[in-house]
């Protein structure tokens, strides 16, 4: 009990610690994000976050971590990521060597620690959809989805730490109360790390503003799929695979439709660009403060329908037909919003006042 608590306190302490001590190197070495093009941000700002909470991470969980969390692997894996994303940080990598690495990664999760998708659970109504030997490769995707997928959400204040805590927060709550309280440590853990992170990246300490950075938002998808994989796969799992699609469903929504919206305008599904939801809803006029606001409640909306459905056991077909519908929603919604908004005012404009 009392290294438990250490565990989960003292990633709070070393993560602080650690902004604070790279802090002053990044400026020399010149790890900061300058704003250019589709950067809009003010001054030269240090990409130590995602460093930081890996290494207040590496550290509580040497001392600390309980075996059954495979501290070893997991800082293993989540090291190769963030070195992998500070390099990113300061070249720039082409997409190949980053997928290459991620995939590398994945590999060293399915055949190292044996973490992989054997079952999608009553997916469809007919019984257990087992996956065989596609559990490898579906594995590998999703690994790389969630990488990417959280990697995309950081585009304003606050939203890749904000969603994070939305999927950690959840995750933890099935692994206590639903049969896998050990389990529950590292997304505790996690939590406890990013608070600190959180603290700067929002202003809340003055003059001192961090970004993650992509070592940071691959360091966090890596983590969510690796517990949603631990939750829903192991024998004693604490919720159901369909309920990790809610768990991570902004996300997992914003990347599968931005990719959808490349392709159909015949643009590499890879290409960067601010057509996120983070900075539609920037256009709509909110203020970044108000779209974090936003997109987070959205986030915690999507997470209690999956701990509801989870408590209330709704069949797996119910809740995956819901989230489709959801996720068919907010594509039409993308994609028709300047429509949608400008009927809006012309018939605010023509109505009597
Ligand atoms: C490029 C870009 O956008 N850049 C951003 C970014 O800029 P930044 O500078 O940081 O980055 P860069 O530009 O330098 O570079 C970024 C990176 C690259 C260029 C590298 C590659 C990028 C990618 C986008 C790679 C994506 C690759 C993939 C393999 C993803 C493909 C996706 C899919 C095929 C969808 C996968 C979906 C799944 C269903 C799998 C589930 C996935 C999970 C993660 C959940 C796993 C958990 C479980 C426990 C499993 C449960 C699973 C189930 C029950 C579901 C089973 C599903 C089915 C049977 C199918 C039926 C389901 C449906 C029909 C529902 C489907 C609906 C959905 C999935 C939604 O950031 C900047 C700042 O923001 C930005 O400006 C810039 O543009
Ligand atoms: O906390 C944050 C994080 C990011 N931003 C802005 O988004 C871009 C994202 O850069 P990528 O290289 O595409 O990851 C960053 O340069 C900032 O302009 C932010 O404002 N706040």
């Amino acid at each position: 009990m009392t290294s438990q608590l250490f565990l989960i306190v003292s990633a709070f302490g070393f993560c602080l610690l650690a902004i604070l001590a790279f802090y002053p190197l990044s400026q020399r070495v010149g790890l900061v994000d300058i704003p250019k093009g589709r950067k809009q941000h003010q001054g030269a700002i240090p990409l130590i976050g995602g460093l930081s909470v890996f290494s207040g991470l590496a550290v509580s969980l040497a001392f600390f971590a309980p075996d059954a969390l495979h501290p070893t692997y997991y800082l293993l894996l989540a090291g190769a990521i963030v070195i992998l994303g500070a390099f990113d940080d300061y070249l720039d990598l082409s997409v190949k060597l980053r997928l290459a690495i991620q995939l590398s990664v994945g590999l060293g999760m399915v055949y190292a620690l044996d973490l992989h998708l054997a079952s999608l659970g009553n997916l469809f109504g007919f019984g257990e959809v087992t996956l065989g030997v596609l559990g490898i490769p579906v594995t590998l995707i999703a690994v790389i989805a969630a990488i990417n997928a959280f990697n995309m959400t950081d585009g304003i204040d606050g939203l890749a730490g904000m969603l994070s805590l939305v999927s950690f927060v959840a995750i933890a709550g099935f692994m206590l109360l639903w049969g896998q309280p050990e389990q529950a440590l590292l997304p505790m853990t996690l939590i406890c790390a990013l608070l600190p992170y959180l603290a700067f990246n929002l202003h809340l300490v003055p003059g001192k503003k961090i970004f993650m950075g992509d070592a940071g938002s691959m360091l966090i998808g890596l983590s969510v799929i690796w517990l949603l994989i631990i939750g829903t796969q192991s024998e004693t799992s604490s919720f159901r695979p369909v309920t990790a699609l809610w768990l991570i469903a902004i996300p997992l929504m914003d990347m599968v439709a931005i990719m959808l919206r490349r392709i159909l305008k015949g643009q590499s599904p890879f290409q960067a660009d601010r057509e996120h939801l983070h900075h539609i809803s920037l256009r709509l006029g909110l203020d970044p403060r108000e779209s974090l606001t936003l997109i987070t409640a959205l986030a915690c909306i999507f997470a209690c329908i999956g701990v509801i459905g989870e408590y209330l056991m709704i069949p797996d077909v119910v809740m995956l037909l819901l989230f489709v519908m959801v996720f068919a929603g907010y594509i039409f919604l993308l994609q028709n919003i300047w429509r949608i908004l400008s009927q809006i005012r012309r018939r605010m404009l023509r109505s009597p006042k």
